[in-house]
């Protein structure tokens, strides 16, 4: 929708003359020499100003403004290389342009507000933040308070901080505290802060909607609202998957301008009730056996993975385990299409058509009766399979980290509605370490006679008959607690689905004296059952049934933008010779 908008200006910025011109969606300025030549061209995009305010407006070391009355800052969005295979960094660019007088002065303020009020109006203007002081390098209040509260403020943005007290403060606060008057809710830590906010307000969703969310059947309500993330964590793939890369500030504009990501959310449920939702990862056998591996050796930080990698890697196990799944549209798209899910990404837009019909649409993918215990509807045929596996993972989104930068599936998107399920049969350890070593570079670890990879709706994982106890058995079983808490999720709604300690922590403890390391090496046992890692949480469960909800929350960001495809971005900024 192009607008009336137009306003152009000889303006000045320090000794040169420029053209500034303000159409439609975009705000230009160019560099015009003695003869009049037009020299350099700086674009942006009206969405992508943070402010615009009267005089000389500097904000670091503190907002300080010069009031000249026919002077004014703008303030915009800025990219520049993050120099890896991801995504742009984003920095605050600043101009102050000095007007003949203050009724044009007057004029281009004006303009401008009213132009980012049109173009804008999805800009948060009242957050809900949390703080995990403890998380990462413990720098969580720090890079909050230095580096993105000026930025809010510069923006106008009026928030609430909340310095996290205990786990699950920041989920607990956002399932039973008044939430009016906010548009957006943002954590400062890591994916295990992110899966706090993901949990609370997925949980009061649905308490609000009236939906159980127990029940894996049921259309699950998308959240209103947006997720922002900060990272400040140890781990943050959320970020670097829904970025590009870790970076506070570019966080913090992206929550400014106020981007939108939807972004598919997988619920696992074990009989009756829910246990978990998950964004990036629900791995059985390998990533389960290194998270309970690294819960042992907290103490170590980050490191901790790759101990635990190696280690795990070096005990040699499979797990036998019956993988049941729906498969996705196979005409849609596909984990092996060998693209990827970029800002802008075209499968995932035309998704969100399909997900959220027209009510009078019946052709529906997600009907409100999702039929997946059945195989008659038009759903699709479950397919089943059984043997043995390295490792069973299921990730609604590529799962891109800095360790493996194009992700668990690198042609995985974001908000399309599907998760892909990657089966890794039982191999030699040279092969499965090839599989591994893949990751960490462009090869395809899916070309390797090993692995499969499948587009999916569903899935169901299930020990073979006469497995399972013996599987409890070996890695403790239940405890009286543990029962108890699934007695309490199998009778009661929502709220009582999370547990209210870390269960990782427990069964990390449990695993540690049942299940002997390096067993595969050295030993005649190895444990019957693995555990899976739900998002960096052990899940206290072996079978399960997990479904994909499409684009259940959004964030605030808008997916990887590729350096390389952005028309208008050079090395330094948007701005084109
Ligand atoms: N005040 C707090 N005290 C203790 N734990 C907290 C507090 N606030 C949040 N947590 C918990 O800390 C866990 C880890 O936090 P976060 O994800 O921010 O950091 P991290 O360093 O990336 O995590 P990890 O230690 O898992 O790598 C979260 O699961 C969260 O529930
Ligand atoms: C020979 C070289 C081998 C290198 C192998 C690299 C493979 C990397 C794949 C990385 C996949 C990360 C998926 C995301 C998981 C997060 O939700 C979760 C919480 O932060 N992290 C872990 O569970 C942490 C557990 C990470 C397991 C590796
Ligand atoms: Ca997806």
């Amino acid at each position: 929708m192009e607008t009336d908008f137009r306003l152009e200006s000889s303006l000045w910025v320090g000794n040169k003359r420029y053209r500034a011109l303000l159409t439609g969606w975009h705000f230009q300025w160019t560099e015009v020499d003695k003869k009049n030549r037009d020299k350099k061209t700086i674009s942006v995009p009206v969405s992508e100003v943070v402010g615009v305010d009267e005089g000389q407006v500097e904000i670091l070391p503190q907002k300080s403004t010069e009031d000249t009355d026919k002077d004014f800052t703008v303030f915009y969005v800025k990219r520049s290389s993050s120099g890896g295979l991801h995504g742009l960094l984003w920095r605050l660019g600043r101009i102050q342009f000095s007007c003949p007088s203050r009724v044009l002065r007057d004029q281009w303020t004006q303009h401008l507000r009213t132009a980012l009020k049109t173009h804008s109006p999805v800009r948060p203007h009242r957050l809900l933040v949390f703080i995990n002081p403890f998380g990462g390098k413990k720098k969580g209040r720090q890079i909050y308070h230095s580096l993105v509260a000026p930025l809010f403020e510069l923006a106008g943005i009026s928030s609430h901080v909340i310095v996290t007290e205990r786990a699950n403060h920041a989920r607990d606060h956002l399932l039973k505290k008044d939430l009016t008057g906010f548009d957006g809710v943002v954590c400062v830590g890591g994916d295990g802060m992110f899966s706090e906010i993901l949990h609370g307000l997925i949980g009061r969703t649905q308490q609000e909607a009236g939906l159980c969310e127990n029940d894996p059947s049921v259309t699950l309500q998308p959240c209103p609202l947006h997720i922002g993330i900060i990272p400040a964590g140890s781990t943050d793939c959320v970020c670097y998957a829904t970025v590009g890369v870790i970076d506070p500030v570019t966080s913090a504009l992206h929550i400014i301008i106020g981007d939108s990501q939807p972004l598919d959310v997988c619920s696992v449920h074990h009989t009756a009730a829910l246990v978990r939702y998950s964004v990036s990862l629900l791995g059985y056998g390998f990533y389960g056996d290194v998270l309970a591996e690294s819960e042992k050796h907290r103490w170590m930080g980050p490191l901790r993975y790759d101990y635990a990698g190696t280690m795990v890697y070096l005990s040699n196990r499979s797990y036998a385990g019956i993988v049941q799944y729906l498969p996705a549209d196979p005409l849609l798209s596909s984990p092996r299409d060998k693209t990827r899910c970029l800002s802008g990404c075209s499968v995932c837009s035309k998704s969100t058509g399909r997900l959220f019909p027209h009510p009078s649409d019946s052709g529906s993918l997600y009907s409100s009766h999702f039929s997946q215990f059945s195989n008659d509807s038009e759903e699709g045929e479950w397919v089943s399979v059984e043997g043995r596996f390295r490792c069973v993972s299921l990730t609604c989104m590529s799962s891109s980290c800095p360790k493996s930068p194009l992700g668990l599936s690198p042609s995985a998107h974001l908000a399309d509605g599907t998760g892909d399920l990657i089966l890794v049969w039982d191999t030699h350890p040279l092969g499965f370490l090839k599989f591994l070593y893949r990751h960490t570079s462009t090869q395809d670890q899916f070309d390797l006679p090993f692995v499969e990879v499948h587009r999916v709706k569903a899935v169901r994982f299930s020990l073979p008959a006469g497995k399972e106890e013996e599987a409890f058995e070996e890695t403790g079983g239940l405890d009286e607690e543990e029962r108890r808490h699934v007695e309490t999720i199998s009778r009661n709604g929502s709220q009582q689905q999370l547990t209210e300690r870390s269960m990782g922590q427990e069964i990390a403890n449990e695993q540690k004296s049942a299940t002997p390391f390096l067993c595969g090496l050295c030993c005649s046992k190895a444990p019957a059952a693995s555990v899976w890692n739900c998002d960096g949480e052990i899940l206290p469960f072996t079978n399960i049934i997990s479904r994909i909800h499409g684009q259940l929350v959004r964030l605030y960001a808008r997916g990887i933008e590729d350096g390389a495809t952005m028309h208008s971005c050079s090395e330094e900024n948007c701005e084109r010779a």
